[in-house]
C-alpha cells in the first residue's frame, strides 16, 4: 500500500514512512493511494469475530509488508489487553433504534486509547527496526495527550512533547499529562488555545531544519495510522447490527474530524452507511460547513466539552481531497485561502458529495446538560459532555431508516464537575486512576509561540543528542 498526501507535492510513501512522518512534507496530510475493499462475505463474518481479529483483518491490507502478520498480531493483542471490557469497544442499546458505541475503557478513558496503544506499539517497532530515536509532538484539546502520553511514557526510542491549553482542560484531563514521572514525558501548557497549540504543531512540521534535526513525529490524528486503527470499531460495531444487509448510522462528536474520518473511510472499504452525522458543541464550523458550502474560522468558545473546542479540524482536508476526486492543487488552493483569510468555499459538484454521506448538528451548553440529566433519569445512563453532544444531535437526525448509533467519546469521570452539574451524580475514576488526583504534577507553562516550544524541545529531546 502506498500513500500520497492531500496536496499532491510530497513524496509518495509506504506504510512505515507515514507512521513515523506524521504531517507530509508539502503540509498535507497523508491518505492511502487506494481504498482496500471488503465483500459481504467478509464484513458479515466479522459478526462472530473478536476485536482483535477485526482489527488485524482490517488493519492489515495497509500496511504491507511493514510489519510481519505475526508481530502485527502481537501488538493488537498487547494494545487492547489493558482495556477494562472484554469487548474492547461494546454497543450499548439506549433506546429502540439507538446504540451508544463505547469507545472509552481504555486506560485513560477516551477513545483515543483505541488508536493509541497499538500507535505506540507501531512507532517502537518500527524506530527498533531502523535503530532510530524520534521526538514526538501533539497537540491537544485534553484527550490526545494524556492518551498519548500513557501510550509512550518511559519508551526509550521516543520522547513525548504535549502542548496543551491552559486553563482549558479538565483537571482529570490535566493530570493525566502531568503526573506521569517518566523522564521522556513533557506536559507543555501553552497561553492559548487549542486551535494555537495546533498550529505550532503543524508550523514544526513545515520548518524542515528543526524537523529533521530532532526527528519529528506526530501522534494527532494528521498521522494516518490514528485513523486506520479507529476504522475498526465501525466495522465491529456495524456487523454486530446486521451490516452488510442493512445500513448503519453512525452520529459522531466531532472536533478534528479525525473519528468521523474514519467512518467514512469504513464505508469506502464496503461498510454500508446511511448517514455519517456531524456533532459539534458551539464550535460550530464543521456544521456551518455543511449547511453553507463555506468554510469559515470564528474565534473559539470554551464549553463544558473541551475537547470539541476546535475551528481548524485538521482531517477535513482529508475529505476535501476525496471529493475534489484527490485534486492536490484544488486542496492546496483551499487551503491557501483558509490560511490568508480565514475561509474558503467549497464548489457545488463536492459539497454535494459531502451532504449525501454527512448531516450535521449542533447542541449549546443547556442542550448538552439536558441530555446528560434526562438521559440518566430516563435510562440510567451517564453520559459524558462529549457524548452527550452525540446523542442530541442523533435525537434530531434519527428517522428510523437504520440502526443509529452515537460514538460514546469519553468516560464521564474525566468531567466529573460538569456531569455532576447537570445529573447530581459525581461519576467515580477507576480505582487505578484515582492515584494520580493527588500526585505531584509537573508542567511548563510556555507561551504560544513557535519558536519558544522549538527551543524548549531542542534543550530537552533526546533525538538532538543522541543522533535520530
Ligand atoms: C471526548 C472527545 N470527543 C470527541 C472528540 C472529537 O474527535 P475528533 O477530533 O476525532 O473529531 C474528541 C477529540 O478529538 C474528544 O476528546
Ligand atoms: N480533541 C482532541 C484534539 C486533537 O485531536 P486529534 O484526534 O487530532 O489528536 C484532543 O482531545 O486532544
Amino acid at each position: 500500500m502506498k500513500y500520497v498526501s492531500t496536496r499532491g507535492e510530497a513524496p509518495v510513501l509506504e506504510f512505515s514512512d507515514v507512521l513515523l512522518q506524521g504531517l507530509a512534507r508539502d503540509g498535507g496530510l497523508y491518505i492511502p493511494e487506494t481504498w482496500p475493499q471488503f465483500d459481504a462475505a467478509t464484513i458479515a463474518s466479522f459478526a462472530g469475530k473478536s476485536y482483535q481479529d477485526v482489527a488485524f483483518a482490517v488493519i492489515r491490507p495497509f500496511i504491507g509488508d511493514a510489519i510481519s502478520e505475526d508481530d502485527l498480531k502481537v501488538m493488537i493483542a498487547d494494545a487492547y489487553a489493558g482495556f477494562r471490557h472484554p469487548a474492547v469497544t461494546p454497543l450499548v442499546q439506549t433506546g429502540s433504534n439507538t446504540f451508544i458505541l463505547e469507545l472509552f475503557h481504555g486506560p485513560t478513558l477516551a477513545f483515543k486509547d483505541v488508536a493509541m496503544q497499538l500507535l505506540g506499539r507501531m512507532m517502537d517497532h518500527v524506530l527498533a527496526e531502523r535503530g532510530m530515536r524520534a521526538t514526538i509532538v501533539g497537540a491537544t484539546s485534553g484527550d490526545t495527550g494524556g492518551a498519548a502520553i500513557e501510550a509512550f511514557r518511559g519508551r526509550d526510542r521516543t520522547d513525548i512533547f504535549i502542548l496543551f491549553p491552559d486553563g482549558r482542560v479538565s483537571s482529570v484531563q490535566r493530570r493525566q499529562m502531568t503526573t506521569p514521572s517518566e523522564a521522556n514525558v513533557h506536559a507543555l501548557a501553552l497561553t492559548g488555545n487549542f486551535d494555537d497549540c495546533q498550529a505550532i504543531v503543524k508550523g514544526m512540521f513545515n520548518h524542515f531544519a528543526f524537523r529533521d534535526r530532532v526527528g519529528l513525529s506526530g501522534v494527532n490524528s494528521i498521522n494516518w495510522a490514528r485513523i486506520l486503527a479507529q476504522i475498526v470499531y465501525y466495522f465491529v460495531a456495524g456487523a454486530a447490527l446486521g451490516a452488510p444487509h442493512r445500513k448503519i448510522s453512525f452520529t459522531v462528536p466531532t472536533g478534528n474530524f479525525g473519528d468521523i474520518f474514519a467512518g467514512y473511510a469504513a464505508m469506502k472499504m464496503g461498510l454500508p452507511i446511511e448517514k455519517l452525522v456531524v456533532a459539534t458543541n458551539v464550535n460550530d464550523i464543521l456544521a456551518r460547513t455543511l449547511e453553507t458550502g463555506r468554510y469559515e474560522k470564528r474565534g473559539v468558545t470554551p464549553t463544558i466539552s473541551p475537547s470539541m473546542d476546535i475551528q481548524v479540524s485538521s482531517n477535513f482536508e482529508r475529505l476535501l481531497a476525496e471529493v475534489c476526486g484527490r485534486d492536490g492543487e484544488a486542496v492546496r488552493r483551499m487551503m491557501n485561502q483558509l490560511g490568508q483569510s480565514g475561509s474558503f468555499a467549497i464548489d457545488a459538484g463536492p459539497l454535494g458529495e459531502m451532504r449525501a454521506v454527512f448531516g450535521a448538528g449542533r447542541c449549546n451548553e443547556d442542550q448538552t446538560a439536558a441530555t446528560i440529566a434526562d438521559m440518566w433519569s430516563e435510562a440510567g445512563y451517564l453520559l459524558d459532555p462529549h457524548t452527550a453532544i452525540g446523542v442530541h444531535v442523533a435525537r434530531e437526525h434519527d428517522d428510523g431508516s437504520a440502526p443509529m448509533v452515537v460514538l460514546g467519546t469519553a468516560h464521564p469521570a474525566k468531567f466529573p464537575d460538569a456531569v455532576e452539574k447537570a445529573s447530581g451524580i459525581r461519576p467515580e475514576l477507576p480505582e487505578n486512576l484515582k492515584e494520580m488526583m493527588s500526585a505531584e504534577e509537573r508542567q511548563q507553562v510556555l507561551a504560544a509561540d513557535q519558536r519558544v516550544v522549538e527551543q524548549f524541545i531542542e534543550d530537552h529531546a533526546r533525538a538532538v543528542t543522541a543522533g535520530v
